[in-house]
């Protein structure tokens, strides 16, 4: 059984239809990558199913509930989002805000228990963030943060976890490590959608790719069956080149971890 699934969702914004009638479904332990060309409306998918933007016509399930009526404190529980330029609003320190992400699982006015400080403790290792405890984190560099965010959403256990670009601003190695802590959320059980536009790591790491194109699902699939000559040049409007050999080829990810 699916643990979403979506049916002929519609968002329309500022009179322009963005999502016209798309399907969706996630399974358990699925990593699926959100591809297509920019204003394709891949955030405005993970928007609705962060519950953040309801739309005009569809259903959406979660297993047998309807995901669009629960509560912000039942969907939070469940869910978290991974902005595309996520931010902290007043200063504080990594370690400070990366707690923030069990506030889901605690009560009002309950602090962090033993169990919660192993879990934060274990993802700030995880994201490489353990020397960042105490440093501020409007001090931090764009990639760092990207990490501090990325922690805050893992430490509330989320069954499913919407990122929108988490590896934009990361160095090669800190891609590497992030895309490889995203598929050990999975392998753990979690559901993934991650927004990507680098087609050799969504290649590489996903189950599945959806490709949108112009507020419609042109593809889905196995990235073999998505990342298609046909389908690219529809989505992108590119071919492949005279030296490439094939896009298999072209796609293969040329690095792994050395340490
Ligand atoms: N509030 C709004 N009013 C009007 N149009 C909007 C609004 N918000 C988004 N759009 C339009 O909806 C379309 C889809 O936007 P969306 O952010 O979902 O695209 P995207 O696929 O995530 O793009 P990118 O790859 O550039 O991040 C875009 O054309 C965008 O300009």
């Amino acid at each position: 059984m699916n643990r979403l699934q979506g049916e002929n969702l519609l968002v329309s914004l500022g009179g322009v239809s963005v999502l016209k009638g798309v399907d969706f479904n996630l399974k358990a332990g699925e990593m699926l990558g959100l591809i297509g060309p920019n204003g394709a409306g891949k955030t405005t998918l993970l928007r609705v199913l962060a519950g953040l933007l309801k739309p005009a016509s569809g259903s959406l399930f979660w297993g047998r509930s309807d995901y669009l009526q629960l509560s912000p404190a039942e969907r939070a529980k469940r869910v978290a989002y991974l902005a595309q330029s996520g931010t902290a609003h007043w200063p504080m320190s990594v370690e400070r805000l990366v707690s923030l992400g069990r506030l889901p699982h605690l009560s009002d006015w309950q602090r962090p228990g033993e169990a919660d400080e192993e879990i934060i403790q274990q993802v700030m290792a995880e994201t490489d963030l353990s020397d960042f405890r105490t440093r501020q984190f409007d001090t931090l560099s764009g990639g760092e943060r990207s990490r501090v965010l990325l922690a805050r959403a893992l430490v509330a256990e989320p069954e499913l976890l919407l990122a929108d670009e988490p590896v934009a601003a990361l160095d090669l190695a800190h891609q590497i490590e992030v895309m490889s802590l995203l598929q050990c959320y999975c392998q753990r059980g979690g559901s993934l959608v991650v927004v990507l536009h680098d087609l050799r790591l969504a290649a590489h790491y996903c189950d599945r790719l959806m490709l949108l194109v112009a507020g419609e699902t042109l593809a889905d699939g196995t990235p073999e069956s998505v990342l298609t000559g046909d389908n690219m040049a529809r989505a992108f409007g590119v071919r492949l080149s005279s030296a490439a050999t094939s896009i298999a080829e072209t796609l293969k990810l040329p690095w792994e971890r050395s340490r």
